[in-house]
C-alpha cells in the first residue's frame, strides 16, 4: 500500500460521473494516505508529455460537478483517503490559458490510470515517463510503480443531464473557516474555490474568543498549524493563483476592509453568513459578492452523538482518549510498572476517571491523599508548614486545616509556592514508595493521580502523562457546587493552576468529563485499550 499516489483520469467527464466511486474504492485499496486526481481528457489521443499533461481542459459546470463527486464518494468509501482534486489545467478559456505546473508535496510511489496508452507508454519507456511526471507534478518516486485500473470504462454511462456551460471564474474569490484538521468538507470547499478562482484567493482562518464558542475548543490546531494545512492544499491543487490566507476574528473577516473581493464561497450552513456579508457591504458602499453555496458532505462513520456531517467536532472527539502526541523517551525511570500520570484542573473528573482506570486493574496512587499523610503531626513537612504559616492554620487537636490553609494559598500565589515546595518533595517520595510497593506485587499499570502533576515538574515520574479537562465555565459550576465555594473563589483556585490548553499540550492523552458518565468511561476504555497495545512487550507486537 502506498502512502500517496496520483491517479491520472483520461475518460471523457460524462463517461467518468457514475463510475467514481468505483475508481476511488479501487484506488483506496492501493494507496492509504493522499491522492492526488489529475483529470485530463485530453491526454486519451495525445503523446504524454510535459504540455499534453497540463493541456488545458474546460471548467465547465460538469466538471465542477464531478470534482464535487470525488469529495462526496471518497468521503464514503474511504474517509481516511485525503482526495486532492489538481486544478491548474483546468480553466474558462482554453486559448488564452497558461498553465503552471504543479509542486505536489507528498511523495507519490503509485501512479494510477484508465488510459492503456498510458501503461504503454509506461512499458516502453519508464525513464522518461518519470521525467515527464517528475517535471509536471514534483515529488514522483524513482521507484513509482504504475497499476491500469480494472474498473470498466466503457460499461454504459447512464445519461443524466449534464450542463456544459462554462463556469464562471472570479479574480477575487474569499472563503472563511476554522479549518480544524483540515477535512473532506474544507478540501471540498476549497477546491471549489480554486476552481472559481482566477486570480487571487483569501482564505479566512478563524483565531481568538471566536474559536472558543466551538465544542471542545481547547483541542483546535494551534492557527499556525491550520495556515499552513490551508495554505499547502491551495498551492497544491492550483499554483497558478496568489493564495492570501488571513487571521478572522468575527464573521465578516476581509469582506468588510477589502472592495475588491468578488465572490465567496459558503456551506450550505453558512450561508446565512453571506447575506449577512453583503448587508454589510451594500453599508460600507463595496460591490455585491456573488455567492456559490457547496453541499455539506455527509459522514458515514457518526454515531449518535455526532454530526451527521464530517465535522471537525467530530474529529476532535475522535481524539479523545487517543495518543495525541509521540511518548516522551524516559531512560531515567524502570519500564515496569509502566506509571501514568493523570492530572487535571479542579473538578475535571480526575478521580473518575482512575477508578475506572482501577477497574481495567491499573493501581491508583492518589496524591491527594498522599498529601494528607505527608503533613500529619509530627512530620517534616507539617513543621515546615507551622514555620512558615503560623500556629493559625492548626485545628483543635494540632492537626494542619486543609480547608484554612486552602484559602490562606488560594489568595496568594506566593504562598502556594511555598507550600508547594514544602509538601511536593515529601509526596513524591510516599509516591516513589508506593510504586516500588505496587512493582513487587506485579502490577504492570500504575497511576499516579496528581491534580498538579504538570506543575510541579512531574512530567518526567511517568512514562506518559494523561489529562482530564472540562471548560472552564463548567469547572466553575461544579467547585461551587462541590465545595461550597463562591464564584470568585473557585476562579481563583482555576486560575492558580495551568490552563486547560496549557495542560493538554504537554499531555499524551486526553479525556473530557463534560458529558455524561458512559460518555467519559467510553473515552478511558479506548484509552485503556490504545494503551494496551503500546505497552505489549515487542515480542508481543511483532505477532
Ligand atoms: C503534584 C500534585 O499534584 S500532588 C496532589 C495535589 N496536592 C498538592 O499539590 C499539595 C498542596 N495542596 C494541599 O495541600 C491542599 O490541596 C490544600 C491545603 C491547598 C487545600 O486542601 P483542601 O481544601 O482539602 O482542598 P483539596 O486538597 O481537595 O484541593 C482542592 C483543589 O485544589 C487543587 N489543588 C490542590 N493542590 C493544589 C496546588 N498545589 N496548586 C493548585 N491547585 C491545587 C486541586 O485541583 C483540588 O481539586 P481536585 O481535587 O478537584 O483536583
Amino acid at each position: 500500500m502506498a502512502r500517496s499516489g496520483l491517479l491520472i483520469l483520461t475518460q471523457p467527464l460524462s463517461h467518468l460521473k457514475s463510475l467514481i466511486p468505483q475508481v476511488v474504492k479501487e484506488a483506496s485499496e492501493s494507496v492509504s494516505g493522499t491522492l492526488y486526481i489529475c483529470l485530463q481528457p485530453a491526454l486519451q489521443d495525445r503523446h504524454v508529455t510535459q504540455d499534453s499533461l497540463l493541456q488545458p481542459v474546460l471548467s465547465t459546470q460538469e466538471m465542477q460537478m464531478l470534482i464535487r463527486d470525488f469529495y462526496m464518494s471518497g468521503s464514503k468509501v474511504c474517509h481516511t483517503l485525503d482526495i486532492r482534486v489538481l486544478l491548474s489545467h483546468i480553466c474558462p478559456n482554453l486559448s488564452t490559458f497558461q498553465p503552471v505546473a504543479y509542486s505536489l508535496k507528498k511523495k507519490m510511489s503509485v501512479l494510477l490510470s484508465d488510459s492503456v496508452a498510458l501503461q504503454d507508454v509506461w512499458n516502453d519507456d519508464k525513464i522518461s515517463l518519470v521525467d515527464v511526471l517528475q517535471t509536471v507534478f514534483k515529488n514522483i518516486s524513482p521507484d513509482i510503480q504504475f497499476q491500469l485500473l480494472n474498473t470498466n470504462f466503457s460499461q454504459k454511462v447512464t445519461s443524466s443531464q449534464t450542463s456544459l456551460s462554462v463556469l464562471r471564474t472570479f479574480p477575487n474569490v474569499v472563503v472563511g473557516g476554522t479549518f480544524d484538521y483540515l477535512h473532506a468538507g474544507h478540501k471540498l470547499l476549497l477546491n471549489e474555490c480554486c476552481l472559481l478562482c482566477d486570480q487571487k484567493l483569501t482564505v479566512g482562518i478563524t483565531d481568538g474568543d471566536r474559536n472558543k464558542k466551538k465544542v471542545l475548543w481547547e483541542l483546535i490546531e494551534p492557527y499556525a498549524d491550520r495556515e499552513k494545512e490551508v495554505v499547502r492544499f491551495v498551492t497544491e491543487v492550483k499554483p497558478g493563483i496568489i493564495m492570501e490566507p488571513v487571521k478572522i476574528f468575527d464573521a465578516f473577516g476581509p469582506t468588510k476592509t477589502d472592495p475588491n473581493l468578488d465572490c465567496i464561497v459558503v456551506s450550505q450552513e453558512t450561508k446565512e453568513g453571506a447575506k449577512m456579508v453583503n448587508e454589510e457591504r451594500l453599508k460600507l458602499g463595496f460591490s455585491q459578492l456573488e455567492v456559490v453555496v457547496i453541499d455539506l458532505i455527509d459522514d458515514v462513520c457518526h454515531t449518535d452523538d455526532e454530526e451527521s456531517k464530517v465535522s471537525s467536532s467530530s474529529i476532535r472527539k475522535r481524539l479523545l482518549g487517543t495518543l495525541l502526541r509521540p511518548l516522551p523517551y524516559r531512560p531515567n525511570i524502570p519500564k515496569t510498572p509502566y506509571r501514568i500520570g493523570v492530572s487535571g484542573g479542579i473538578a475535571s473528573g480526575k478521580s473518575n476517571v482512575c477508578s475506572e482506570l482501577e477497574k481495567f486493574g491499573a493501581k491508583i496512587i492518589n496524591c491527594d491523599l498522599l498529601g494528607h499523610k505527608a503533613y500529619v503531626k509530627g512530620t517534616d513537612a507539617y513543621h515546615a508548614i507551622i514555620k512558615e504559616f503560623g500556629h493559625s492554620v492548626l485545628d483543635d487537636n494540632k492537626e494542619i486545616n486543609r480547608r484554612l490553609l486552602g484559602s490562606v494559598v488560594f489568595n496568594d500565589k506566593s504562598k502556594l509556592t511555598t507550600l508547594n515546595s514544602i509538601v511536593w518533595p515529601a509526596i513524591q517520595q510516599l509516591a516513589e514508595e508506593e510504586i516500588e510497593f505496587h512493582r513487587k506485587t506485579g502490577a504492570t499499570v500504575v497511576v499516579l493521580e496528581a491534580a498538579v502533576l504538570i506543575e510541579a515538574g512531574w512530567d518526567s515520574m511517568v512514562h506518559e502523562i494523561w489529562a482530564t479537562f472540562v471548560p472552564r465555565e463548567e469547572a466553575i459550576r461544579r467547585v461551587v457546587e462541590r465545595n461550597g465555594l463562591s464564584e470568585t473563589e473557585a476562579e481563583k483556585r482555576i486560575d492558580s493552576q495551568i490552563s486547560n490548553v496549557e495542560r493538554i499540550e504537554k499531555s499524551n492523552v486526553v479525556i473530557c468529563s463534560l458529558w455524561e458518565y458512559e460518555v467519559t468511561r467510553r473515552q478511558v476504555q479506548k484509552a485503556w485499550s490504545l494503551l494496551q497495545d503500546r505497552i505489549k512487550p515487542a515480542t508481543q507486537n511483532k505477532l
